[in-house]
């Protein structure tokens, strides 16, 4: 019986995950929050680990928030590398494998077609970089880790920017949205969908995977297209702009390339503009 482990269960991540479980009946699950296992906690999670039998462990746990991080540095690399470190000492101590996600935002963006798991990483803001340092750790410590690196999550839970979107129109506010960052925006069901799939395949080609939606756009094009999607478009004033002022710098082009984890771990890439269909039509907006 697998027996996995999901962290940071409360985040909009774990949220999905916690929804497509009810298809994978053969699994035990046990979800839990920051408040039930802060993965900061070196010593209670070995202790964790120790007293459950896992089978698997998916890390949904981060700190997220990328302007923030800025001027919160300390706090981003205690959560998105010290932590994930503790986390891959407590698997490998275990034999537990890990299933961790990762971000586009590990690259600089100065490609111009999309990134494959071997090209050069070189994080641009703080964010980006605590997450590389949390993958760096994973290969350091593990042999049987799966990274997954997404792109532009968004779903019907949590704070995104597809909600931030519907926000806006929802209060008749205008809109000024970047065209300067062009990327993935991928459904978190979906990829809570394939880690899932990766664990019922029982699959051993462990190692770094891009996972997205597939097709690309800009912030602008997503916004423009969750607006044409709920009918909100004609109702709402929608403006492009080249300098959206941020505290973060972000890649330019994130883009990421999809064929290792289709060839190797057979999963489905749908296109973006399906997959937030799809999301739209979910309820808890
Ligand atoms: N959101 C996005 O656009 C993208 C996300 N990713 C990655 O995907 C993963 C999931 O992201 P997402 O679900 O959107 O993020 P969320 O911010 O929605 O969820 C992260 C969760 O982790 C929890 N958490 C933070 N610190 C700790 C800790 N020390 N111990 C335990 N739990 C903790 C948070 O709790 P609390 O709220 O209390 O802080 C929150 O519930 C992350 O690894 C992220 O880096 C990758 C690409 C895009
Ligand atoms: C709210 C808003 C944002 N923007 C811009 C700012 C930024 O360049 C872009 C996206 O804004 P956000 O701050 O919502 O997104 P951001 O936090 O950059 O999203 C990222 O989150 C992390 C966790 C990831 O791992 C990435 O893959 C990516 O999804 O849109 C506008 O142009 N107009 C607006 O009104």
């Amino acid at each position: 019986m697998k027996k996995i482990l999901v962290t940071g269960a409360n985040g909009q991540l774990g949220k999905c995950i916690k929804d497509a479980a009810a298809e994978f009946s053969d699994f035990e699950f046990v979800f839990v929050s920051r408040e039930e296992l802060d993965i900061e906690n070196a010593d209670f999670l070995r202790k964790y680990f120790i007293k459950n039998n896992f089978t698997h462990c998916i890390n949904t746990a981060a700190y997220t928030n990328v302007e923030q991080a800025e001027s919160e540095e300390e706090k981003a690399f205690a959560i998105n590398a010290e932590a994930v470190k503790n986390l891959a000492s407590a698997c490998k101590a275990n034999d537990v494998v890990l299933l961790h996600v990762s971000t586009d935002y590990v690259f600089d963006g100065k490609r111009k077609s999309p990134y494959s798991e071997t090209d050069l990483t070189n994080p641009i803001n703080v964010y980006g970089a605590s997450k590389l340092k949390g993958e760096n750790y994973i290969q350091e410590i593990c042999e049987k880790f799966f990274i997954l690196r997404t792109s532009w999550l968004y779903s019907q839970y949590g704070h995104n920017f597809l909600k931030t979107i519907l926000k806006f129109a929802e209060a008749g506010k205008p809109l000024t949205i970047t065209t300067e960052q062009t990327g993935a925006p991928t459904n978190a069901n979906d990829l809570a969908e394939a880690l899932l799939q990766i664990i019922a395949q029982d699959s051993t080609k462990y190692g770094v995977y891009h996972y997205s939606n597939s097709g690309q756009t800009t912030w602008f094009g997503f916004a423009q297209a969750i607006l044409q999607h709920t009918g909100k478009l004609k109702d709402t004033n929608l403006a492009k702009t080249n300098q959206y002022r941020t505290f973060a710098a972000r890649p330019e082009y994130s883009v990421l390339d999809n064929a290792k984890a289709q060839n190797k771990l057979k999963l489905k890439h749908i296109d973006w503009q399906e997959s937030l269909q799809s999301v739209l039509k979910k309820d808890s907006h």
